[in-house]
């Protein structure tokens, strides 16, 4: 018995109650009904997989016209349904038509009970594909908008982060190829994902290839696919990322990485816009936007006969060049309080601020990894944290903090309170230990300390 619900609309009784009695052996549920007009009185008719339905409900009338109308309101009521026609007076000109308008078949009267049977299954099986087909189009679009917001946002304040957000959005609309350089944990990442979420690509995916993390002998492959048979572990047909990255954005990160012949071959798809899978002659259309990023210097790269210098001239048409965090101190704050939610949050802790010393602390360090080392030293804080407040001994730096410059400072007072403050930052507040370096008592140093209001 197959668990689907057919529905038979036909004026003349007896013919309802022989595809009744037919269709009952074979489907779950079967309903009928002798008059079209009452379809709108079904409150579950989208319920219904195959509806079978005659095309002449007049007396006399044998045009077909009343099924033809029945059909659209049908596909209208229950867009996904399998709908079948069945008349006495069909032609060929009647069934084009009918499949024309949304029909999935058409059955002649007198049918044959077998080719009857087997024509509503089929049109069962349309409808459960159709059905699949919508599932997995809704799963996709999920997926998509899950994969382009993560909720990864970019948090800063500086000059430089504002400057770089507004040359970011302003090229998002344009298909331009963007590089984009700095050094590791600086949000080179997230910048391409603005990019890609701000850009007309973004009903498209972002696909990101790590090439740091890709072993050598597999680049090829996994850029461009590969066709079964290419190579030894070559098991079936596989598409590459440029193909996953079709009618969104690949982001190619650590492009320094890529060998020279494939920068031939990457240089070559984005002329012709098109990739050919290893082991394939044939060409498959690509419609992708490439965003290049690297820590590297890839002007050095290219004089040392690295990196080829047609192809850095193809993916640098827009440079964003992000700086350190330790040039961007107005985002270290505003970056650590990010951080300090999001982990309190996550690991429901009580902590909810920094002390003033310990933001000094922030301030004064020099950050060698960036974003993602002030993400890792604030989630790390909150991890052990007991109170509800971060206090300089939670930031332990294994390499020296930063000495502020203060050769810009205009007063001998500023000075020394710049150097007492980097005294302290280097000695980690040990007043004996800061004292010591200064050439100053402790008490003296803790006097100047109170004076100049550094706890
Ligand atoms: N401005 C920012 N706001 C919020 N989070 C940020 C910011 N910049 C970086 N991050 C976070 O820091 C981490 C590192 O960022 P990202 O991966 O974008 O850096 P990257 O420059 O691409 O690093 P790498 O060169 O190592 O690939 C990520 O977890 C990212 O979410």
């Amino acid at each position: 018995m197959i668990q689907a619900k057919i529905l038979v609309i036909d004026d003349n009784k007896s013919v309802l109650s022989a595809l009744e009695l037919l269709l009952q052996a074979e489907y779950q549920t079967v309903a009928t009904l002798s008059n079209p007009n009452a379809i709108t009185s079904i409150t579950n008719l989208a319920s219904y997989d195959v509806i079978l339905l005659d095309m002449n409900f007049s007396a006399g009338v044998n045009t077909g016209n009343e099924g033809f109308y029945w059909l659209t309101q049908l596909k209208a009521l229950s867009p996904d349904a399998s709908i079948v026609m069945i008349t006495a007076y069909g032609d060929v000109e009647i069934a084009v038509k009918a499949l024309k308008e949304g029909a999935t078949d058409f059955i002649l009267k007198p049918w044959d009970n077998k080719k009857l049977l087997a024509t509503l299954h089929a049109a069962y099986k349309f409808r459960q594909s159709r059905l699949e087909v919508k599932a997995l189009k809704s799963a996709h679009q999920n997926l998509k908008s899950l994969i382009n917001n993560e909720g990864k946002y970019i948090i800063g304040q500086s000059k430089a982060i504002n400057k770089i957000l507004k040359l970011a959005r302003k090229v998002a609309c344009t298909n331009a190829n963007v590089l984009i350089t700095g050094e590791n944990g600086t949000g080179k990442e997230l910048i391409a994902q603005e990019i890609h979420r701000n850009s007309k690509r973004n009903q498209g995916i972002l696909v990101n290839v790590d090439m740091g993390a890709i072993a050598e002998t597999l680049f090829e492959s996994e850029l461009f696919g590969h066709v079964k048979g290419a190579f030894t572990d070559a098991h079936k047909d596989r598409p590459g990322k440029f193909e996953a990255a079709n009618g969104g954005t690949l982001f190619l990160d650590e492009i320094g990485n890529l060998p020279l012949p494939l920068q031939s071959k990457l240089l070559s798809v984005l002329q012709n816009r098109q990739v050919f899978r290893v082991g394939s002659n044939t060409g498959i259309a690509v419609d992708i936007r490439i965003i290049c990023a690297t820590n590297g210097d890839l002007e050095s790269l290219v004089s040392e006969g690295h990196f080829r210098e047609d192809l850095l001239y193809r993916i640098n048409t827009i440079h964003i060049e992000v700086p350190p965090l330790r040039d961007r101190d107005d985002d270290v704050l505003l970056l650590a309080d990010f951080f300090l939610k999001k982990y309190a949050n996550k690991y429901g802790k009580k902590v909810s601020n920094i002390a003033a010393s310990a933001k000094r602390k922030l301030l004064n360090y020099n950050w060698p990894g960036n974003v993602r080392e002030l993400q890792h030293t604030i989630e790390r804080a909150v991890i052990l944290s007991d109170g509800t407040i971060l206090n300089t001994n939670d930031f332990l730096f294994k390499t020296p903090t930063k000495a502020k410059a203060i050769g810009h400072l205009e007063t001998l007072d500023a000075m020394e309170k710049q150097m007492i403050s980097n005294a302290l930052e280097r000695h980690d507040h040990n007043f004996t230990a800061a004292a010591n370096q200064l050439g100053i008592t402790r008490q003296t140093l803790y006097n100047k300390a109170k004076r100049y209001g550094i706890q």
